[in-house]
Formats: C-alpha cells, structure tokens, sequence
C-alpha cells in the first residue's frame, strides 16, 4: 500500500524553494513545453468552474512532464476583489503525485508556489527581452504578486530606481516600507511608467490601467493580472503596437482578455524564444502576457518535495 501524502506548510515551502534553482528548471520546462511534443509534456488549458456567487473561479492546473516523470495538479481559487477587501483574491494547493502507482505522494500550499514561479517567469521574459541597459522597474500593483517580482527582480537584476503604484496610496507606501531596497511611490500610473524600461502588472483590475501612450518605447511589459477573457491590464493602443509574447499560445487566446479583446497577434512563446525558434526582439515595446501554467507549478513542486526529502 502507498505511503500516506506528506503535507508541506506554506512556511516550509517559502523556506525550500529559490529563485536560483527554480529559474532553471523553469526555462527548461517551457522551452520543453513549446516544441509542442505530448511525448514530452503534457497540459490541457486550465479547466475554470465559475464562482459567479464570490466574484472568482476555481482554477484545476493538472501537468504531465514525462521523462522528469512529474505528474501533478494545482486547485487555484482566484477572485475579483473589491477595494479594501481583506479577503485573498489567491488561495491555492498542489498535488505532486506517483505517476506510476497513482497516489498522491505530496499535498503542498500554493500560495508561495504561485507568487515565487510567477514572478520567475516573468523575470525570465525580462532577461529576454527588456532593453539592455534597463534602469528603471515599475510596480503597478501592491499585493502578493508585486512582493515576489521585487525580490525576484531586485535579486536577478541592478536596477537603479523601483517604483510602485498601487490604487490606493496606502497599499503602495505598506509595500514601500516592507521591502528591502528603496521603493520610490507614485500616485498616477501615468507618472510611474514614464521612462520606465520594465513595468510589471500585477493588478487585480478588470478594465485597463496601463496604456501605451504612457510606455517609453522599447519597454519591457510583464503583464501579470487579468486573466480571463474579459479582464484587462492593458489597452489596446498597447497591446498593437508591441510585440507580445506568451507563456502558452493556447492559453492565452482561451484566457486572456488584453489579447483577444485587442485583436493583437501573439508574436511568440517564451519557450520559443529560449529554444531559439522565435527571436527575442529587445529594442522593440515587448509584452509578455503571463497566464500561469500547470508545468510552471509541476516543476516548482517537484523542486520543494526534493529539498523537503533532503531534510527528513
Ligand atoms: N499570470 C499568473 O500566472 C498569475 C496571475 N495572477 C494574477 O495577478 C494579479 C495579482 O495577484 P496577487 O498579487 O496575488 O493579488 P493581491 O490581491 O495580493 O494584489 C492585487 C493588487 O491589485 C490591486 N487591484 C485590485 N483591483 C484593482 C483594480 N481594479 N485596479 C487597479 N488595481 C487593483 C490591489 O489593490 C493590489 O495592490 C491578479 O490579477 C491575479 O489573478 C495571480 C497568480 C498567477
Ligand atoms: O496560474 C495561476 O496559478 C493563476 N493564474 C491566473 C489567476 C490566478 C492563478
């Protein structure tokens, strides 16, 4: 008979997993990912059951990597909170399971698994894309998401100013202070990206408030929120003129409303990119749309379940 599930808390899981292992494998994974090949990765665009009465979703993010034989799925409620909720607008678990046998090997928090492989992804788009004497990092945002891009961001690259909005001021100035580096807060989104060469959305919006008549051109733009198919970050002007690259092709023109709503072709996956099949266009406006992937969560569980074993 199988063994009974491990279960590994959220604090554990913060203390286990790191940008510098995680960043890696994740390239490999979406690189893996892009070549299209079911005998190497498989994962079904992510099943959504609305929670009309909560203003969410439940989110099921199964992924299969076959020769790292990673079986595992994410259970990822998300919702559309209103200002001032103290309500999460993210809640979520990981299975890791035995391909083989079928049991569920490990039953792991979500949370830290989902803001730390998002913010990596995102930080692995920028190394592709941003321009090569970036500077200035803006923020829009101030919630879990805005916390793991500045670290992972602060942590992989030298930045010489990082500013942050957020829709109310207070969020912004808590974020400010609870960071470690300096963080300059700015009232208007129009003055946070100006001359910015990376903007990261990480907003919880539905309606856009990043527009392109605001974006220096060549900026980088890591959008993060809006995930369904009539939410946005960006507005169209944006989302035309740049290049815009996606975690998943499939994804993103089932999932994204910045990309369906515009009309905007996608130009390339960021697998792509890493397998050398699509260029990194650096000194165009790019957008990377980031949606989340099951593969992104397989392997960073895989990764907290191997330290785990190392301690006990
Ligand atoms: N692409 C991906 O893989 C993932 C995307 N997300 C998305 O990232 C976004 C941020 O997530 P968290 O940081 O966990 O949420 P959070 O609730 O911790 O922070 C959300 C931030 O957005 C702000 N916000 C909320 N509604 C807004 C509006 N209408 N206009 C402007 N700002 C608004 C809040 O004040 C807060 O600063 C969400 O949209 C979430 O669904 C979350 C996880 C993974
Ligand atoms: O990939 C994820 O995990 C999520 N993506 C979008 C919404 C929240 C969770």
């Amino acid at each position: 008979m199988a063994e009974p599930p491990v279960l590994i808390r959220q604090d554990e899981v913060e203390g286990l997993l790191h940008y510098k292992d995680l960043i890696p494998r994740l390239e490999v994974a979406l690189g893996k990912f892009s070549k299209l090949d079911s005998a190497e990765v498989i994962q079904p665009v992510r099943t959504t059951v609305p929670l009309q009465k909560y203003n969410g979703f439940l989110g099921l993010m199964p992924a299969y990597l076959v020769h790292e034989d990673i079986l595992c799925t994410k259970l990822v409620c998300f919702y559309k909170r209103e200002s001032g909720s103290t309500l999460p607008s993210t809640q979520a678990t990981v299975l890791l399971f035995d391909p083989e046998y079928g049991n569920v090997k490990a039953v792991m928090d979500g949370e830290v698994i989902t803001a730390k492989r998002t913010a990596a992804v995102s930080a692995i788009s920028a190394k592709l894309l941003m321009p090569a004497k970036s500077e200035v990092l803006t923020i829009l945002g101030a919630g879990h998401q805005a916390l793991s891009h500045y670290n992972v961001f602060t942590e992989t690259f030298s930045f010489k100013e990082v500013r942050v909005w957020s829709r109310r001021k207070e969020t912004a100035e808590r974020f400010a202070q609870s960071t470690q580096g300096h963080v300059t807060v700015w009232e208007s989104v129009e003055e946070a990206v100006n001359g910015a060469d990376v903007i990261v959305t990480v907003t919880g919006a539905s309606e856009p408030v990043l527009f392109g008549q605001w974006v220096k051109p060549g900026a980088h733009v890591a959008a993060v929120g809006a995930c369904r198919p009539d939410w946005r970050e960006l507005d169209d002007v944006l989302m035309r003129q740049a290049k815009v690259y996606v975690d998943s092709r499939e994804g993103a023109v089932a999932e994204s409303g910045d990309i369906i709503l515009s009309g905007a072709k996608v130009f390339a996956e960021l697998g792509e990119v890493l397998n050398g099949t699509r260029p990194a266009l650096r000194e165009k406006t790019t957008v990377f749309k980031s949606l989340g992937m099951g593969i992104q969560d397989a392997v960073s569980a895989k990764l907290v379940f191997e330290q785990w074993k190392n301690k006990h």
